[in-house]
């Protein structure tokens, strides 16, 4: 998979203002972006999702321009074919497990019905891999929080995303969750071998899927 992202944004809230102007081609597909609190990464990764628009520059994903300035490229968030799991994941609340997960599938149709959820063969196959079968009809709050980041992951990736944009994503556990989701994590990238760009503060993150590792620093990479 290559990634190419050449992007400029400025930023002004108040007195502050901030230049992002991130520059780099990744070709393997566990690239991670590594920098510190402020750095940058967060805003990178919105704009690869379509979630902001940088003010030049360009985005290419797999030989497809996502972004590009001077064309007048802009494509939206849904026709990116890319997936973003938040750091908070971002489940939603009055939807069951099934349910948030066939979210993913979404079309044309905005709350996947518990009995179309349940019955569904991608949403069962996704239960079945992540090992959630039995938490099929609870609802995000009587998840674990390793069941909880699962049910994101599945809602992410069922939709076959070309890639799988990770904002921190072990730093709402606590640490032994944390070394533990990290091993999932890896192993399931490795099994479905979907390209992964995951933004982290985290030398450990770094360690686990830095195949290509960025340095993020006052908007560039250093
Ligand atoms: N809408 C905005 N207006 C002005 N400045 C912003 C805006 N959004 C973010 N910034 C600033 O841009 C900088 C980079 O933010 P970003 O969220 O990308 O950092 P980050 O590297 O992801 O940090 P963290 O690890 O804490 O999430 C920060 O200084 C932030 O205050």
């Amino acid at each position: 998979m290559t990634l190419s992202i050449n992007i400029q944004k400025h930023l002004q809230a108040d007195e502050r203002h901030f230049h992002l102007d991130i520059r780099f081609t990744a070709n393997s597909n566990r690239i991670v972006l590594f920098g510190p609190s402020g750095a940058g990464k967060s805003l990178t990764l919105l704009a690869v999702a379509g979630l902001l628009k940088p003010d030049q520059g360009n985005i290419t994903l797999h030989q497809r321009t996502l972004f590009d300035h001077d064309k007048a490229i802009c494509l939206p968030p849904q026709q990116r074919n890319v997936a973003y799991l938040f750091q908070d994941y971002a489940l939603f609340p009055h939807l069951t497990v099934a349910q948030n997960i066939a979210f993913g599938l979404r079309k044309n149709w905005l709350n996947p019905l518990r009995h179309f959820a349940n019955n569904h063969p991608v949403v069962l196959k996704w239960l079945k891999l992540f090992e959630l079968q039995v938490t099929i009809n609870s609802y995000p709050h009587q998840l674990s929080g390793g069941q909880r980041q699962r049910v994101a992951l599945a809602r992410a990736l069922v939709s076959e995303p070309d890639i799988l944009l990770l904002d921190e994503p072990f730093s709402a556990l606590d640490s032994s969750l944390r070394e533990r989701m990290r091993n999932e994590l890896s192993q399931l990238q490795l099994q479905l071998n979907v390209p992964m760009l995951i933004i982290t503060h985290d030398p450990a993150d770094v360690k686990a899927f830095g195949e290509e590792v960025f340095e993020v620093r006052d908007g560039r990479i250093s």
